[in-house]
Order: structure tokens, then C-alpha cells, then sequence
């Protein structure tokens, strides 16, 4: 992977404090005979941003139910901020959730919505109206105060819902898909205000998306689900750069993948300071006739994986679009995969190559665009030769964990 961090770095915000605000132990849900939620634990800091990322079914917003109160788990626990909130009704814990659907009273005006909690709660009249103003203010419509919903724009309806669900500061706020009803620009623009009032406001925020980017870009940490299990769960760069499986590294980003035979094995040892070094493999890559020279892999940044791993093994070799150098096939300092340029596309900042490799096999590059150097000036379905930066490599056991060697299969097993 890349050593240079994606734009998530820059965006995410250390939570103010390490305490617990949230604890899931043991979360099961079933429906219908079926186990949507599979023994679910996590821990979600004070003043956190984390986000349930996965593909549709995969049981998100039951979780966000569970933790709000409209629903009950089947086995496991919810403690709030130490509490158990069992047998607690949704209105009676410290919660609020925003829906993709704004749900805004149309018959009350932008000012009567965000006031409406605390009327429900009857807080005199003047601290509502100070804080109604106040948080017109954070979510930059005070102008608007007067008017009623559907006179809104999409953005400005679910920053009135937002400022409705935070205006009585919960402990926590869920948030499901809160952003998918937007048109692309104000998607991202959303993005960058939810997080700006989520770090002023500290409040916790639970996330809910099935894109990945938003996922990316907003959170301090993500937990990958697939079928009601967590996948992983780390910071995006984690997630980006280190994933633990083959489901996160394709559901995550664009990911050109190899399969590779472990050619050596070298565990971890003590060096002559007596500081322990990463365990390393050499591997050579399967693209038999898309070869020129031996691809090996030198330096793995997993170090308990190369313990399981012997030679003659086959792993995923993962390598992102933009850890991947093209270069003339004549070329005698790298040794790479032979191929040729089949789509070129300049974006800007970088220019993506689609290429061919000699057996077929189809991968995409992404390189920092550069007109002084000589590497960039290939043509389309001329012949390349690609290689990847050493050490942003990353390398997968097969999906179930399980390590096949080429032998076994080639026998079926
Ligand atoms: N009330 C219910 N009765 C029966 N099955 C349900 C119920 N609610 C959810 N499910 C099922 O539970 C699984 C998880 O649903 P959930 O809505 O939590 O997924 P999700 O990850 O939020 O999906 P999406 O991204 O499409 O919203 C799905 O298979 C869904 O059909």
C-alpha cells in the first residue's frame, strides 16, 4: 500500500478521551430463524466517530435499532456509559437517531422543529430560544429560522433534522445513511459540516453507510461488517492500508490482486541489538507468461502471518492502484509483469492506466501525474512493463483464512 496516508488522515479527530461510552458484548438479533446480528462486541470511545460500513442485508441499521431501542437483541448486552440498557424504552435513553428520511414536522417552521425536544421536555421558553439560535448558528441557518420545510433545499432539511436530534446533546447520536437522499456536491459538502459540528458539538457519533469513501473520509474508526459479523475494525488507514481479510481489501478501495507462491520463509528473529524484526517471505508471482524476471516479494508487513505460511504456498498478493510504476519493457532495474496499455485516463492530479497483462489479466494503475518524467510516456496498447513499490505490497491467506498449497490445489482439496 501506499505510504502516502489517504485523505482520512487528515480529517479524523482523536477521540477527547479513551473511556468506554458505549460497550456491545455478545449482540445477537434473530429474525425469522435467521441470525442477522452473530455475536457482535465493540467498544465506542467519548467523543468517537465511528462508522458500520457493509454492503445492503449485511445488518447495520438492526444494530443502530438495538442500540436505540427499538428493537431487543436476542442475546448480549448494551451499556451505555456504564448502564445496562435492557428493558430501557427508546425515549428513555440518552440517543438520538437521524434517518435518511429528514421526517420534519411541514406544518412547523425551521425554528419550531429544532426547538420541539426541548418543549417536549418543557425547558422555559427563553433558554429554548437562546439555544434554538445557538444551534441555528452551528448549522448555518439562522436566515432561515422562519421558513418551512419544503421551502428547504435537501441539504438544508437534514441540517434541520440534525440540529433537531443534537439540540438537547445527547450522549450519542446514530445516524443512518443520513446523506444517501443528496446529490453528489452537497453529499461531500454535508460530509465536511457533520464532521465540523460533531467535533465541536463532542457528541458520539454512530455512523451507517454502504459507501466507502464517506466511510473513508469521516471516521475516526470503521467496523467493516458482512452477514452480521464485524470483518475489521480500525482506523481508515487501518482499514485502507492493512486490511484483514480479502472481503475489506475489495470492499475498500480499488485493489488489483495476485496470487502468489511463497518461494521462502523466514520467521521473526532477534537482530544483533536484540530488537525483534518482522518475519519476511519471498513469494513469486503466478502470471507465468506475464513475467520478465523473478517477482519476489521480499519484505511482508504481517509478521504472525508468515509463521502459518510454508513453501509452496499460495497467497493474495494485494496491490492498490497507486502502489503499482510503469515502466518500458526494456527496462533492465525492475523486474515486473509484462503487459500492455489498454485504457489511459488523465484525472489531473494522476493518470489511471487500465492494462492487459500477457495472460489476460486485467489490473489498474494510478500515478501522480509528472510531465518531466520519462517513465509516463507510453502510449495506448503499447507494451509496458508494471511493477510495484517495494514494501507497499500487502499479502492475504484465502478468504477463509485457510492457506492452500498449489499442489493440494491442483488435487481439489
Ligand atoms: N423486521 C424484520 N423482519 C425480518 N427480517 C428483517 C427485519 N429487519 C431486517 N431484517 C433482515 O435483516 C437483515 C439485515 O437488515 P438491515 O436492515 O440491518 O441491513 P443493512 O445492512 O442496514 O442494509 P441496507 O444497507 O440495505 O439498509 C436483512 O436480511 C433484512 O432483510
Amino acid at each position: 500500500m501506499t505510504n502516502s496516508p489517504p485523505t482520512a488522515h487528515r480529517n479524523s479527530v482523536a477521540p477527547d478521551d479513551d473511556k468506554v461510552l458505549l460497550q456491545l458484548t455478545g449482540l445477537k438479533k434473530t429474525y425469522d430463524q435467521t441470525e442477522v446480528l452473530k455475536d457482535i462486541n465493540l467498544d465506542i470511545k467519548h467523543g468517537e466517530f465511528l462508522t458500520l460500513l457493509g454492503p445492503s442485508g449485511c445488518g447495520k441499521t438492526t444494530l443502530l435499532r438495538l442500540i436505540a431501542g427499538f428493537e431487543q437483541p436476542n442475546a448480549g448486552a448494551i451499556y451505555l456509559d456504564g448502564v445496562q440498557m435492557a428493558g430501557l424504552p427508546a425515549d428513555k435513553r440518552p440517543v438520538n437517531t437521524v434517518f435518511q428520511q429528514y421526517a420534519l414536522f411541514p406544518h412547523m417552521t425551521v425554528a419550531q422543529n429544532v426547538a420541539y425536544g426541548l418543549k417536549l421536555k418543557k425547558v422555559p421558553k427563553d433558554e429554548i430560544n437562546t439555544r434554538v439560535r445557538e444551534m441555528l448558528a452551528m448549522v448555518q441557518l439562522e436566515h432561515l429560522a422562519n421558513r418551512k420545510p419544503q421551502d428547504l433545499s435537501g441539504g438544508q432539511q437534514q441540517r434541520v433534522a440534525i440540529a433537531r436530534a443534537v439540540i438537547n446533546r445527547p450522549k450519542l447520536l446514530l445516524l443512518d445513511e443520513p446523506l444517501s437522499a443528496l446529490d453528489h456536491k452537497l453529499r461531500l459538502q454535508m460530509q465536511s459540516e457533520l464532521k465540523r459540528l460533531q467535533r465541536e458539538l463532542g457528541i458520539t457519533f454512530v455512523f451507517v453507510t454502504h459507501d466507502q469513501e464517506e466511510a473513508l473520509s469521516m471516521s475516526d474508526r470503521i467496523a467493516v461488517m458482512k452477514d452480521g459479523t464485524f470483518q475489521q475494525i480500525g482506523t481508515p488507514i487501518e482499514i485502507y492500508e492493512t486490511p484483514a481479510n480479502l472481503f475489506t481489501a475489495k470492499f475498500i478501495g480499488e485493489t488489483n490482486l495476485f496470487k502468489a507462491e511463497v518461494q521462502g520463509v523466514y520467521p521473526e528473529q532477534p537482530d544483533r541489538d536484540g530488537n525483534v524484526t518482522n518475519g519476511r517471505i519471498e513469494v513469486e508471482v503466478c502470471e507465468a507468461q506475464a513475467q520478465d524476471g523473478p517477482t519476489t516479494l521480499r519484505n511482508l508487513r504481517r509478521p504472525n502471518f508468515a509463521n502459518d505460511v510454508q513453501v509452496g504456498d499460495i497467497v493474495n498478493l494485494l496491490l492498490r492502484p497507486e502502489d503499482l510504476r510503469i515502466y518500458d519493457p526494456k527496462d533492465t532495474a525492475h523486474s515486473g509483469l509484462l503487459g500492455r496499455v489498454i485504457e489511459s485516463n488523465y484525472k489531473g492530479s494522476t493518470l489511471d492506466s487500465i492494462i492487459e497483462l500477457a495472460n489476460g489479466h486485467v489490473i489498474k494503475a494510478s500515478e501522480f501525474f509528472d510531465e518531466d518524467d520519462p517513465s509516463f510516456d507510453y502510449k495506448l496498447y503499447e507494451a509496458v512493463k508494471v511493477a510495484w513499490v517495494d514494501g507497499w505490497e500487502w499479502v492475504l491467506p484465502e478468504e477463509d483464512g485457510a492457506i492452500k498449497s498449489k499442489t493440494a490445489q491442483k488435487d481439489g482439496s
